[in-house]
C-alpha cells in the first residue's frame, strides 16, 4: 500500500523535520543520510511515538495520524532492545499476538512457524542470552512478522551483525516482505544496504526528508549532501 506525507511536519526541540511525498506500493525504501538528520524522528512518526506538527500520514489513502500506535499498520524493529531478557525466545514471541501471554494451542502453533520461518527450530526455550546476537534478531523479527503488519519498519536492524549475518538477514526480510506484499522502510547507514535491498531510498537530511528516488541512481549521481555523507 502507498505511504503519503502530506505536508508533515515534525519538531523536536529546535529540530524541524518536513515530509512531502509518496511512496508507491510494494516498494522496499531505505532511510539515508546523515547523523541526526532525522531518520528516526521519521519512522517513529510513521509507528506513533512521535506526534506530528503539521500535516498528514496516510497508509493505503487511510489517515493514520490520530491512531494509537498497537492500531497502526506498522511493525517496527529496533537495532537493540528488542527483546525481554527474563522471557524465553518463544515467550518473547508470543508477546506479539497476547501481551499476557495466555495463547491457545492454535496461537502456540502459530509463535512455532514464526520461530520456523527465521530459521531457529528447537531454539524457542532458551532466553535471550543464550543467543547469540544474530539469533536474537532473528527472534525480533519473528514477533514482528506473526503481527502481520503491512508495513514493516526497520531501525538500524542488523548494524550489529558481521557483513555474511547480515546479508542472510536482508535477504530473509526481502522474501518475507515479498511474500506478504508488505512495504519496508529501513534506516541504514550503510549505502551497500540499501543498494542491497531498497529499490528506492528517501534521503534524510537538512531538515528535509526527499521524496523517493531510485537506489541504483542516486548513488550513481548523489546530490552534494549525500556525495558528502558518502565521502566521495
Ligand atoms: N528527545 C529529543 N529532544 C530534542 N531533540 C531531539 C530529541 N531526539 C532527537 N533530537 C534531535 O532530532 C534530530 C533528529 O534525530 P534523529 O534521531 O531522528 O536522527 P537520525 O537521522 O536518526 O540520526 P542517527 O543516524 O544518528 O541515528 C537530531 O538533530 C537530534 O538532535
Amino acid at each position: 500500500m502507498s505511504i503519503t506525507f502530506d505536508n508533515v511536519k515534525i519538531s523536536q526541540g529546535s529540530f524541524t523535520l518536513e515530509a512531502n511525498f509518496t511512496i508507491d506500493p510494494g516498494h522496499k525504501v531505505a532511510l539515508l543520510g546523515p547523523s541526526g538528520g532525522g531518520k528516526s524522528t521519521l519512522l517513529s512518526a510513521i509507528a506513533g511515538f512521535k506526534s506530528i506538527d503539521h500535516g498528514r500520514i496516510l497508509f493505503g489513502g487511510a489517515d493514520i495520524t490520530e491512531m494509537a500506535p498497537a492500531a497502526r499498520p506498522v511493525a517496527l524493529l529496533f537495532q537493540d532492545h528488542n527483546l525481554f531478557p527474563h522471557l524465553t525466545a518463544e515467550q518473547n514471541i508470543a508477546l506479539g499476538i497476547r501481551p499476557n501471554l495466555r495463547l491457545n494451542a492454535q496461537e502456540w502453533e502459530t509463535v512455532a512457524q514464526a520461530i520456523s520461518r527465521v530459521g531457529l527450530d528447537g531454539l524457542g526455550a532458551k532466553t535471550p542470552a543464550e543467543l547469540s546476537g544474530g539469533q536474537q534478531q532473528r527472534i525480533a523479527l519473528a514477533r514482528c512478522l506473526l503481527r502481520e503488519k503491512p508495513l514493516l519498519c526497520l531501525d538500524e536492524p542488523f548494524a550489529a551483525l558481521g557483513p555474511a549475518l547480515k546479508h542472510e538477514m536482508l535477504d530473509l526480510v526481502g522474501e518475507i516482505v515479498d511474500a506478504t506484499n508488505a512495504s519496508m522502510l529501513m534506516v541504514t547507514h550503510q549505502p551497500e544496504d540499501a543498494i542491497y535491498i531498497a529499490d528506492q531510498t528517501v534521503l534524510v537530511a537538512d531538515g528535509v526528508a526527499m521524496a523517493p528516488m531510485n537506489t541504483q541512481n542516486l548513488m550513481a549521481d548523489p546530490p552534494a549532501v549525500l556525495a558528502q555523507y558518502l565521502g566521495r
